[in-house]
């Protein structure tokens, strides 16, 4: 990445600014060109945690270990809570530090939700938010989908070899954000999609259109040629720095809170920015808009810090409460999932496999093939480009037994019994819960709306993400120093409903051993294996395989209405708060049945649209002017 215009330090920065940017990852850099695109006149300030610098894919060589994921040196890092329900463990937090935040970082597998998630949102804020210009159901954000990425098609002999299927009509955007469907897959990735075939799935020809029920190819968000990763620092940073002398971006520095004066709420707000080199405190002010988007983690503990944010729990940690809003960090979500796991017992020869990657040889030549242009071989193939995403009504008969439990806790009040001890009886947050348990009961009873994912690349093993977690979790500050990383309680599985749809969905799973592709090969279980028969052992098995968190944090400063525990309008600005938005996977009410990128890209660009129109009107005839002022 070229490093012109970045900022190390306040000495470095102008005098003015008219919009601050707190995060500089997937949705904050993607608000941060385009305001600087649409206003040259006016100023954007961008504060990053991290630093500038190449971000390697998830398995670009050289590898020491083939499939090792290199992200923890650009990555937060650190341990959740212990959880009771899933036999106290614990598990590893993770998410961008970089130019670039979490898209620098990722797995690369570039999918989008389903219509229904999407029209799901804007449920979830119906119907006070039912009059409001701004649509974030399917309709309102397609476009946004479409304008985040520049999709190439595959050359004709690779998508013969593979039998790649794709609609442009899903795609159309020009934005250097680029994906593609890779020249590589191994050897045994057809038994997967035969195996899928013999299961009765449903083929898609393309899932980023809104329809997802079926077996979906996924493109991997990198250069259709070079195959090196694509991500927020490079399409929309690095492409543009050079010719906005507006747009800076000041790294390496944290944005510790907002401050109002005088104890209001009107505003914009002052922003409170820590050097992580030698700690010094400063303060800038802005005319326009504060954006925090540091990610559904930090996000809330900047809230927080900023005494906006459950008073119960600011008045715990000493932060005098400038806001109530009891949403601020509440309403975690995150994919969760077992996995099942095979052996085959008659020889096949497949080839390559990952295995061929210990073969000097082999490995020496997907080496040189990643550096040929067009790059070649297997490193052109990131993690996966392959999935199922199957409804509850497709898994299970007994559905409607899931579906009618989930209404009845609504009906009698019980959901709220699963809900986090710091929720404290809030009223408004046990209002919205019970509003989003509705709502996935509705999404669940839908044949076309996806309750589990399943991707595949190779191997013998599958996992099971749980699209539509019933659980709630919590992001707190962590007491003992407001400026650490925040505390995780993911609470997975904490309401039982989901175990019951872990149960359905493993059920699911393990009957792809038993299908003729599989059993050509001698298919034998392994995980669970055929010892584990019975729902209690099954439900052991969940809990003893259960991973907490396919790194899709989110939702923590939910768009709903604040009378249901949200933290943002459909306007995306906080609740209360002037001059103050939230605009990163934060702000969503609900999980999309799909891994986040291509979301908080188009999240990025809805936010960047309505912000722009919003300051297109002239600033209220007075001039555009900030300061920065000593803490
Ligand atoms: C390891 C991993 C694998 C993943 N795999 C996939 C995948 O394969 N496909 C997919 O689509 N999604 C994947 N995701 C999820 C997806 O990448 C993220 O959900 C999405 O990029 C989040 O975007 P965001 O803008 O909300 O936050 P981020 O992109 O994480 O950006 C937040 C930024 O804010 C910065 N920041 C934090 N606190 C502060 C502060 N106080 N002051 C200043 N800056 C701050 C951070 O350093 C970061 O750069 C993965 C995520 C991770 C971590």
């Amino acid at each position: 990445l070229p490093h012109a215009a970045v900022k190390r330090q306040i000495s470095q920065l102008r005098h003015s600014y008219d919009f601050i940017i707190a995060g500089g990852g997937t949705t904050g850099l993607t608000v941060a060109d385009r305001l600087t695109e649409a206003f040259p006149e006016k100023s954007v300030l961008l504060v990053e945690y991290g630093e500038i610098g190449y971000a390697a894919g998830i398995f670009d060589p050289p590898q020491t270990v083939w499939g090792e994921s290199r992200a923890s040196a650009s990555s937060f890092n650190f341990q959740s809570l212990p959880n009771p329900d899933v036999k106290n463990k614990t598990a590893l937090v993770f998410a961008g530090k970089v130019v670039g935040g979490s898209s620098a970082v990722n797995g690369m597998f570039f999918d989008r939700g389903s219509r229904f998630d999407y029209d799901a949102w804007t449920q979830a804020g119906s119907p006070e938010f039912d009059s409001s210009e701004d649509k974030w159901n399917w309709n309102g954000i397609f476009p946004y989908f479409k304008k985040s990425v520049t999709f190439t098609e595959p050359s004709a002999d690779v998508a013969q070899k593979y039998g790649y299927t794709w609609n442009m009509s899903a795609f159309g955007g020009s934005t250097p954000i680029y994906s593609s469907l890779p020249p590589f897959l191994w050897a045994d990735h057809p038994i997967a999609r035969d195996t899928w075939k013999d299961m009765g799935i449903r083929v898609a020809n393309e899932c980023a259109g809104g329809d997802k029920e079926g077996l979906c190819w996924v493109p991997i968000s990198q250069h259709p040629v070079t195959a090196r990763r694509s991500h927020a620092g490079l399409g929309h940073y690095a492409a543009v720095n050079d010719t906005r002398p507006n747009y800076d971006l000041l790294v390496k520095h944290q944005v510790t809170r907002v401050l109002y004066p005088n104890g209001t709420t009107s505003g914009p707000p002052l922003v409170e920015i820590r050097s992580l080199d030698d700690d010094h405190l400063f303060n800038v002010t802005t005319k326009a808009e504060v954006i925090i988007s540091a990610g559904a983690l930090h996000t809330p503990a900047i809230l927080q810090r900023s005494g906006i944010g459950p008073a119960s729990f600011l008045s715990t940690a000493g932060i005098p409460v400038v806001l109530d809003l009891p949403g601020v960090g509440s309403n975690l979500q995150d994919h969760s999932g077992p996995g099942v796991s095979w052996n085959y017992t008659k020889p096949n020869n497949f080839s390559p496999l990952p295995s061929d990657m210990l073969n000097p040889i082999f490995a020496a030549d997907a080496a040189a093939g990643f550096d040929e242009t067009p790059a070649r071989g297997p490193y052109t193939l990131a993690m996966s480009n392959s999935a199922i995403y199957i409804s509850l009504p497709n898994i299970t008969i007994d559905y409607m037994k899931i579906i009618n439990r989930i209404y009845r806790m609504v009906d009698d009040g019980s959901a709220a019994s699963y809900l986090p001890a710091d929720y404290n009886s809030d009223p408004t947050l046990i209002a919205g819960y019970k509003h989003q348990l509705s709502i996935i009961a509705d999404l669940l009873k839908n044949p076309k709306a996806p309750s589990i994912e399943s991707p595949f690349a190779t191997g013998t093993s599958v996992r099971a993400f749980l699209l539509h977690p019933l659980s709630r979790g919590t992001v707190r500050l962590n007491l003992e120093n407001h400026l650490l990383q925040p505390i995780l309680d993911y609470r997975t599985a904490s309401n039982p409903v989901d175990f019951d749809i872990h149960l359905a969905h493993v059920k699911y799973l393990r009957r792809m051993i038993g299908t003729d592709t599989m059993q050509k090969y001698g298919t034998l279980e392994v995980g669970p294996g055929p010892s584990v028969q019975s729902d209690e052992a099954l439900i052991n098995y969940v809990k003893d395989n259960m991973t907490f968190s396919f790194m899709h944090p989110c939702c923590t400063a939910a768009m709903m209405p604040r009378e249901k525990g949200g933290v943002v309008g459909p306007d995306l600005k906080v609740h209360g708060a002037d001059g103050l938005m939230v605009v990163d996977m934060s702000i969503m009410p609900l999980l999309p049945s799909s891994h986040l990128s291509a979301t908080a890209y188009a999240v990025g660009e809805k936010a960047a649209d309505m912000i722009i129109k919003q300051w297109s009107k002239p600033f209220n005839g007075h001039e555009l002017r900030a300061t920065l002022r000593p803490a």
